[in-house]
């Protein structure tokens, strides 16, 4: 027996155990050594005439034997002479397939693809094998061996037969036991998914014998009640399918071929809204062929949610979701990202270099950018379908980044307009703004239908200007990360920004100064808060710690009273922000009653104040108070208490 050198011995105690993280893989680097053995051999054929290769040749066999617990991965490939043998697998991280590649740069081109390059995938057969027998015939030689070992201490090289060129990988699982089974790798279902799963794209046919059934001849003799019978038969199979659709050119490429992949690849049952590619050529060069789905999975917003696109390297797997290739907003989009120049970690599972993910990355999010720009020019209804799916990642991105994507995510959200009743983006608000109008306003709740309802976003469609009504959670933070919304001011000719351009800012319409009254409205304002300082002290009072202050309405028309938020947190991200797992510690909002004091109500609580009629303008306090919190679609305190006060005011 030969011996391994010492430092293969150790190496090999590493891979076995420590280089691959999944031992699935096994499978994967045999069918590639196979693939670059019929490369060899194909690319010696393109220039030596001699070489006639058969549709046969080409072809890598798969095959197990359950009793034997055998699995064998079989070529027509160059196969390997006895000294071949001894120096390929008897010395671990040698790759002559590293040295072919390396010889026949140049010339090889797109023809050849050779996986190959650390002359240890080989060994990975370890991790699921306690034996592996290599019997080769190397093209050209009439004599086959085989080579042997445990993997262990050493291997063995004796002679052997084979009727033609090629290699026959032969492994004997280890015995199962009672944390471990082998039994997928025992069954056809189990390679067969091994084989889609990794080698899918090997660009040459990947066969197996596959289980079939069909019916039995139906007998002469056969009578009325005659069922028909059926038997099981065996079929070679080609299980992979070859050539990657994202190599193919595009004009050659139907639509359903594409949703065919998208549905079959990321196991979805609807086509996708878009398909579209990337193909890069350089010192990296790749090909990227992206989806954005039609519908969103329903674990999208789960913690489980993983995102990623696959990523391929020479036509094989690496790893089925690379995270660093998307940002998170735009985790939904699915596909693949082929390149041949990625600097592969040895087990390849990993990359050695980020920086070549990061640049690929940036480059498809800016394709993604793009895309999603066109389908919002040209097809809106479209596109308004992909923004319920997935328009709240958009919004996400905004806030989660503390508004810093805004350039680039902002004209890509839609809102509901009030005014025109349908979906805008900023722009077209923008666009639609009347002279004059300071702010972009908007309305937070839970739905379009009530928000439309609100007094206030009444009185600011009043004057003419249109509110954004928000439903979804992350609209409002959304809106508090961008602070503002808009192009850069205009400049005069001292380099003076001009008046009225610039970016707007984005407020809601029940917090904070709205800044709508003219002059003579705030002055009329102030007077009437002065003149009823003592009411407005008797209802706070009255209210205690649940308002701030109650104060005269500037955002009222119809309606007597509404609650206004004082500082950054509204009322509707008090509410959202109580809904959250630890909502109970999450900071209120500083709420003011504002009184319209132009109503009819507003009289009746001022006799009450002048008769000092102290009960009646506690009881007028919480009706209005509670009215108010009723309206905004926000739960009231103390319902009871609420309901005993209208009673008493009534009876
Ligand atoms: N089926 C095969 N037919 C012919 N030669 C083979 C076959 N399998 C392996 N070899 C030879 O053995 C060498 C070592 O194989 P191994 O899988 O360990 O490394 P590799 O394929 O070169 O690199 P990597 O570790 O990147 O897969 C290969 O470079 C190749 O020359």
């Amino acid at each position: 027996m030969r011996k391994f050198k010492t430092e293969s011995k150790k190496l090999l105690d590493l891979m076995i155990n420590s280089i691959y993280t999944n031992r699935e893989i096994f499978l994967r680097e045999l069918i590639s050594n196979a693939s670059d053995a019929v490369d060899k051999l194909y690319f010696r054929s393109l220039t030596d005439k001699d070489i006639q290769l058969g549709k046969d040749e080409l072809a890598i066999r798969v095959s197990y034997d359950k009793d034997a617990r055998t699995v064998t991965v079989s070529d027509s490939g160059i196969g390997m002479t006895k000294d071949e043998l001894d120096r390929n697998l008897g010395t671990i991280a040698h790759s002559d397939s590293l040295a072919f590649k390396l010889d026949n740069a140049e010339a090889q081109g797109d023809d050849v693809d050779i996986i190959g390059q650390f002359g240890v995938g080989f060994y990975s057969a370890f991790m699921v094998a306690k034996s592996v027998r290599v019997v080769s015939r190397a093209y050209g030689s009439d004599e086959a061996w085989a080579w042997e070992s445990d993997g262990v201490e050493g291997y063995s090289i004796q002679e052997a037969e084979r009727a033609g060129h090629g290699t026959d990988i032969i492994l004997t699982l280890k015995d199962d036991s009672e944390n471990d089974t082998y039994d997928t790798f025992l069954s056809e279902y189990g390679l067969k998914s091994l084989i889609k799963r990794y080698s899918n794209y090997v660009r040459y046919p990947v066969q197996m014998e596959v289980s079939k059934s069909r019916e039995k001849p139906k007998p002469e003799d056969a009578g009325d009640d005659y069922t028909p019978e059926y038997e099981t038969y065996f079929e070679l199979d080609t299980i992979n399918s070859m050539v990657p659709i994202w190599k193919r050119n595009k004009s050659e490429v139907a639509e359903e071929e594409y949703n065919e992949f998208y549905k079959t690849d990321f196991h979805d049952f609807a086509d996708p809204a878009r398909t579209f590619s990337v193909h890069a050529e350089g010192a990296l060069s790749y090909d990227a062929l992206l989806f954005i789905p039609g519908r969103a999975p329903f674990d999208l917003y789960s913690k489980d949610f993983k995102k990623g696109l696959a990523l391929y390297s020479s036509n094989v797997l690496i790893m089925e979701k690379c995270e660093e290739l998307l940002p998170d907003h735009y985790n939904f989009v699915r596909g693949v990202v082929d390149s041949q120049d990625l600097t592969l970690n040895i087990s390849r599972e990993t990359l050695q270099h980020n920086s070549q993910l990061r640049a690929i990355g940036r480059k498809i999010e800016k394709k993604i950018t793009s895309e999603l720009q066109k389908m919002r020019d040209n097809d809106r209804e479209e596109y308004e379908k992909f923004f319920e799916n997935f328009g709240r990642g958009l919004k996400f991105g905004i806030y989660t980044s503390y508004g810093m994507l805004k350039d680039q995510l902002a004209d890509l959200l839609l809102f509901y307009s009030a005014k025109q009743e349908r979906l805008v983006t900023l722009p077209e608000y923008v666009e639609a703004m009347p002279e004059g109008q300071k702010a972009i306003y908007y309305a937070a709740g839970e739905s379009i239908d009530r928000l439309g309802k609100l007094p206030v976003v009444k009185t600011v469609l009043g004057k003419g200007y249109d509110v954004l009504l928000c439903t979804q959670d992350v609209d409002e933070f959304c809106f508090q990360s961008m602070m503002t919304y808009g192009p850069e001011p205009e400049l005069d000719a001292e380099d003076k920004p001009i008046e009225g351009t610039g970016p707007k800012e984005l407020k809601n319409v029940a917090s904070g100064d709205l800044d709508l009254a003219s002059e003579e409205e705030k002055k009329e304002a102030e007077e009437a808060a002065k003149e009823n300082e003592a009411l407005f002290a008797a209802m706070k009072d009255a209210l205690g710690d649940a308002v701030t202050s109650v104060a005269v309405s500037s955002r009222l028309t119809d309606a007597p009273a509404c609650i206004s938020a004082a500082g950054p947190i509204s009322l509707e991200m008090e509410r959202i922000m109580a809904q959250m797992p630890d909502g109970g510690e999450a900071p209120k909002s500083e709420r003011v009653l504002e009184l319209n004091v132009k109503h009819r109500v507003f009289d009746v609580l001022k006799a009450a104040q002048e008769a000092g009629d102290a009960d009646k303008v506690k009881l007028y306090a919480e009706v209005l108070y509670n009215q108010a919190l009723i309206v905004e679609g926000m739960p009231i305190d103390d319902p009871v208490a609420y309901a005993n006060a209208v009673t008493k005011l009534m009876a």
